[in-house]
């Protein structure tokens, strides 16, 4: 199936990527590209190698094979704090953030931490204007700036999440992997992150691994659907809701 047509160039792209565990291929020979101003999700079942793909592209975990392109730079050997220093930013299924620390201040290390002098990291505010400011745009994106002082620990889960938004804005990326940014949510707090997600789309590009499956086609511009670490099917939700391989093998009522 040929996915949705994006003008101009990819923002990041993948061209046969590859992950071996020993002898588990857990993403095998996978090709995807992301635009911008637009959310492409990726779906699959559990296992489905969506979380090593995420790795992969961000740096976390080199490639067995394949390469990876940042705006037609090729980054398959970057380290991840020099993919993140180009722009690619990323959140966690597990949670990132300092508990005891107000969001400010955890939106405002993450800043420093992608400066230029991370060695800085634990001056006292005042002495980092430039991530202070950054750290408040990130938090008023958010939606979080009426609980900016409040410790981390406070916040309800659905907070937590869009902090961890927050602090991947602070380090100002162009494209955004966000693995499962609703997962444990109630009703209200997804409705609040798909609308920052669609707020957001706008001027980045967005990688989105997400199980919430109502919430993927309701955002999503495109989906690609993994099986067992390969593509079983990529284009626009409707091409994708009517593929009868991705029927079977994975949607029933979707
Ligand atoms: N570090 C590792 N060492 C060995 N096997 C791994 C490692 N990381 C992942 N795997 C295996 O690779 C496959 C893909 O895992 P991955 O976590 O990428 O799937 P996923 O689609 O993100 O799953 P989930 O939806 O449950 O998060 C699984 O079989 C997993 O057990």
């Amino acid at each position: 199936m040929t996915p949705p047509a994006s003008h101009g160039r990819p923002l990041l792209s993948a061209h046969a990527l590859t992950r071996r565990f020993g002898a588990l291929a857990a993403v095998a020979d996978i090709s995807l590209a992301l635009h911008l101003d637009q959310i492409h999700a990726v779906i699959g079942t559990n296992g489905a190698g969506k979380s090593t793909l995420i790795n992969l592209l961000s740096g976390e975990l080199p490639a067995s094979s394949g390469t990876v392109q940042l705006d037609g730079r090729d980054i398959t050997r970057w380290s991840q704090p020099r993919r993140a220093r180009a722009g690619l930013g990323r959140s966690y299924q597990r949670n990132n953030i300092f508990l005891p620390l107000s969001v400010r201040e955890n939106c405002r290390l993450s800043a420093q931490s992608h400066a230029q002098q991370p060695w800085r990291l634990w001056e006292s505010a005042r002495r980092c204007p430039h991530s202070t400011r950054r750290a408040d745009e990130a938090m008023e994106r958010a939606g979080l700036a009426v609980v900016a002082n409040q410790p981390a620990a406070s916040l309800s889960h659905g907070q937590k999440r869009q902090l961890e938004v927050a602090m991947c804005l602070a380090t100002q990326p162009r494209v955004l992997l966000l693995d499962e940014p609703l997962a444990g949510m109630g009703p209200e707090e997804s409705e609040r992150m798909l609308a920052l997600l669609r707020e957001l789309r706008r001027g980045h590009a967005i990688l989105l691994v997400e199980h919430d499956m109502d919430a993927v086609f309701a955002v999503a511009g495109c989906i690609t659907v993994m099986v067992n670490g390969c593509v079983l099917a990529s284009g626009t939700p409707d091409e994708v809701r009517r593929n009868p391989d991705v029927q079977a093998a994975y949607l029933g009522e979707h």
